[in-house]
């Protein structure tokens, strides 16, 4: 453990790339560290690495390729350091809550005059970061949430993000295909059978609607989950898992992902007017908050089952190709000694401002629990 955050260390302290993260209920942990500075800017979908995009599909993604870079795993954790949190004062002062008010107000009033159905508003949160260390956060966020993808993202030339998403926009293993219907949020108080209001019944079946239309045509023998409600962090969410196989016709894996990304979960419904509505009215850039990231077009091998009777067939050991994309919320952005956090919430017809904004605050103490 010691060493490989050492290695860790020492790729941050020199400047260089990497991603260190642990998938949901898993214990490994993986990093990804890039030899060199170099920028990689995704064209295609079609390299190998961790992918790391923003929320607008116009700017560019980032590769961390695993041709140039040393990929080391560790599959124990302690609670090395990681496990003390705090709560923090982050400056949000009443302009911050007038103008997120205000922005909710505008997205109510544009959904009655029928400009769209849903959008996600968000803000940006300006705290302090005074542990100075990224990787003593990351390893907090890694003793918080289990259930999470947690990941640490350094790119000189771009910047360092940490999280902790409990969404999986999609995963791709040969030939099968799932996605995550991730949306409507209300606090945990010690029990997940709980009472949902239509609203937020109602927001997230747009995001289920969106994504079945959008695959309808690219995947066969499509199943759909009931409803499921879930915990992340104090928060619960509705879930529902969509699965299926991708057909021969699915062969254009870049317009796949951008007809699904930015989904109703982050975007709104539909999406090209919410999107124009969000770029014009949220007065900040959301950058990679919303985007998504993770392994691209990764080589798992696939062992035979063990009870196999031919024993031949034992000695192959099949590769296929695997792609696991989340989505980047619960997630910050460290700038020397201020971390900003993101955080957002869909708004339908029937939204109240002042209980979207509670929302938000909500979410905000998802990830200034390890600050
Ligand atoms: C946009 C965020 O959450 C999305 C995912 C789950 C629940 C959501 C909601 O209830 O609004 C959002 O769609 C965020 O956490 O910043």
């Amino acid at each position: 453990m010691q060493h490989f955050f050492e290695r860790l260390e020492r790729h941050l302290k020199n400047n260089l790339p990497f991603v260190v993260y642990r998938k949901p209920n898993n214990i490994a942990l993986k990093a990804i560290l890039q030899q060199d500075d170099e920028l990689h800017k995704v064209k295609g979908f079609n390299k190998t690495g961790f992918v790391f995009s923003p929320f607008d599909n116009s700017a560019d993604s980032i590769l961390i390729p695993l041709s140039v870079s040393e990929t080391i795993v560790f599959s124990e954790i302690t609670n090395d350091k990681g496990n003390q949190t705090s709560e923090v004062i982050s400056k949000v002062n009443s302009e911050a809550k007038e103008f997120h008010l205000r922005l909710v107000d505008k997205g109510i009033r544009a959904i009655k005059n029928d400009e769209f159905q849903k959008v996600v508003l968000s803000r940006k949160e300006i705290c302090d970061f005074k542990d100075g260390n990224p990787l003593t956060t990351f390893k907090k966020l890694l003793n918080a949430y289990q259930s999470a993808f947690v990941y640490c993202w350094y790119h000189p030339k771009i910047g360092l993000w940490l999280g902790a998403t409990p969404e999986t926009l999609l995963k791709i293993e040969g030939k099968q295909f799932s996605m995550m219907s991730l949306a409507g949020t209300q606090d945990y108080k010690g029990d997940l059978n709980v009472k949902w209001k239509q609203k937020e019944l109602q927001e997230q079946q747009f995001v289920t609607d969106f994504i079945l239309e959008s695959i309808k045509d690219v995947v066969d023998n499509i199943q759909v989950s009931n409803v499921e409600t879930v915990k992340a962090g104090n928060l619960l969410h509705l879930r529902t898992l969509i699965k299926g196989v991708l057909n021969e016709t699915a062969i254009d894996f870049e317009r796949l992902l951008y007809s699904l990304h930015p989904t109703p979960a982050v975007c709104g419904m539909p999406k090209t007017p919410a999107k124009a509505f969000i770029l014009k009215h949220e007065n900040y850039n959301r950058e990679f908050y919303t985007g998504f990231l993770g392994e691209l077009n990764f080589e798992t091998e696939i062992k035979p089952r063990t009870g196999q009777r031919n024993i031949e067939n034992r000695a192959y050991t099949l590769k296929r190709k695997s792609t696991q994309l989340y989505v980047n919320l619960r997630c910050l952005q460290i700038k020397g000694d201020t971390a900003f956090v993101y955080v957002g919430g869909g708004i339908t017809e029937t939204s109240n401002p002042e209980s979207e904004w509670e929302e938000t605050v909500a979410k905000s103490k998802v990830v200034k629990k390890v600050l």
